[in-house]
């Protein structure tokens, strides 16, 4: 390994960072850029919710950090090490440490394995319990992520659970290699409201009693705003970060005109409210990442930014500091006015 492969992270409590993260899908014409530069870093024991409408990249980013995809350029180090340079034995303890939790708990669960058969392999692969505690282990795991800790319910197949059910057996799965990382890609988008709060619960109770840490892919600004809290959000737009900062700072007072939009095209409960939002922009498609506006064309938002100046078209803005620990790619972070109304916990509740 060269010495720049080997560089250990500055902050000892940094877990994971992402060092100008690029990829560019092959297509039978050109290749398609779902990432440009992403950089990103990850606490110990921390929230980073990575946000962005449907395109952005987010699923992208969170299969590479899981070690699931290659970039095409960039790092991803972990715990100080290039995880593409590392030797097979740390692979192998990198791909325990860092689990998925998926947006489809029907794509992800084998429809053949029983919930024994499904938590069972990793166990005794990684060789987390003893071969004779795994039964035991099993029976513990289920009760952790509040499914029946019995032996008739392990004899269960996947379709034989429900929606929510599932994404428990997948979080259990997910936990059941200790991991220190789980990457959690939309893990409640499939699921009803109801539902939804208490998967996102039993993901905040794990966290406090395993010290995990989580990337959570979302969408929706209500969800992240109920994980994130304390965490931080990084938000995408066209395979580009363009904003990163702590949860609640994003939230009351976005920084780049696209957050700004998105925040702002939350639907409200309150009808009277919810005619003074806006809808525009921000809801749009994301456009075809293909015709992404090389960096010399200026800003990659300037074609939807209802406060763009001629500068902003002159070259792609930095992320540039705009309060402490708080970063945004845009010229003029002071024109983003504050929010209409602050938006609801969790979008719909
Ligand atoms: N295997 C692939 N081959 C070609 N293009 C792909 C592939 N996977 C994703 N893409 C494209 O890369 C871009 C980013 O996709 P990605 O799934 O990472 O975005 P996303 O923000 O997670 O969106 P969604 O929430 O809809 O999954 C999209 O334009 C998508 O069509």
């Amino acid at each position: 390994m060269t010495a720049a492969e080997t560089t250990p992270a500055t902050d000892p409590a940094l877990l994971l960072q992402v060092d100008g993260l690029s990829h560019r899908y092959p297509t039978s014409t050109a290749p398609l850029p779902a990432l440009n530069g992403v950089d990103l870093a990850v606490g110990q024991d921390s929230v980073t919710a990575i946000v962005g409408e449907s395109g952005c990249g987010k699923t992208t980013l969170g299969r590479m950090i899981t070690g699931l995809l290659k970039p095409s350029d960039g790092r991803i180090l972990y715990q100080g090490q290039d995880i593409w340079n590392l030797g097979r034995a740390d692979w192998n303890q990198y791909r325990r440490a860092v689990q998925i939790v998926q947006q489809d708990p029907y794509a992800s669960l084998n429809p053949g394995l029983s919930i024994r058969e499904t938590l069972r392999p990793g166990l005794l692969h990684h060789k987390i319990v003893p071969r004779r505690e795994v039964q035991g282990e099993i029976l513990r795991l289920l009760e952790l992520v509040g499914l029946d800790a019995d032996e008739a319910f392990l004899r269960r197949f996947p379709h034989q659970l429900s929606g929510g059910q599932r994404q428990r057996l997948a979080v259990a799965r997910a936990v059941s290699l200790r991991p220190q990382l789980v990457v959690a890609d939309e893990p409640t988008s499939m699921l009803d409201v109801s539902i939804r709060v208490a998967v996102l619960d039993l993901l905040l109770s794990l966290r406090a009693e395993q010290g995990l840490a989580y990337v959570f892919i979302s969408h929706d600004f209500g969800v992240v705003r109920y994980i994130a809290r304390g965490g931080r959000i990084i938000v995408m737009f066209f395979g580009e970060v363009v904003e990163d900062g702590p949860a609640e700072e994003v939230i009351k007072h976005p920084r780049h005109p696209y957050s700004y939009l998105l925040l702002e095209s939350i639907p409200i409960p309150d009808p009277r409210t919810a005619r003074r939002r806006r809808q525009e922009i921000a809801t749009d498609a994301v456009d075809d990442l293909a015709e992404q506006p090389p960096a010399e064309e200026g800003c990659i938002f300037a074609n939807r930014c209802p406060f763009v100046e001629d500068a902003c078209r002159q070259a792609r803005p930095p992320m540039a500091e705009v309060s402490p620990g708080h970063r945004a790619a845009c010229l003029f972070p002071e024109r983003v006015p504050q929010l209409s109304e602050a938006i609801p916990e969790i979008a719909g509740v």
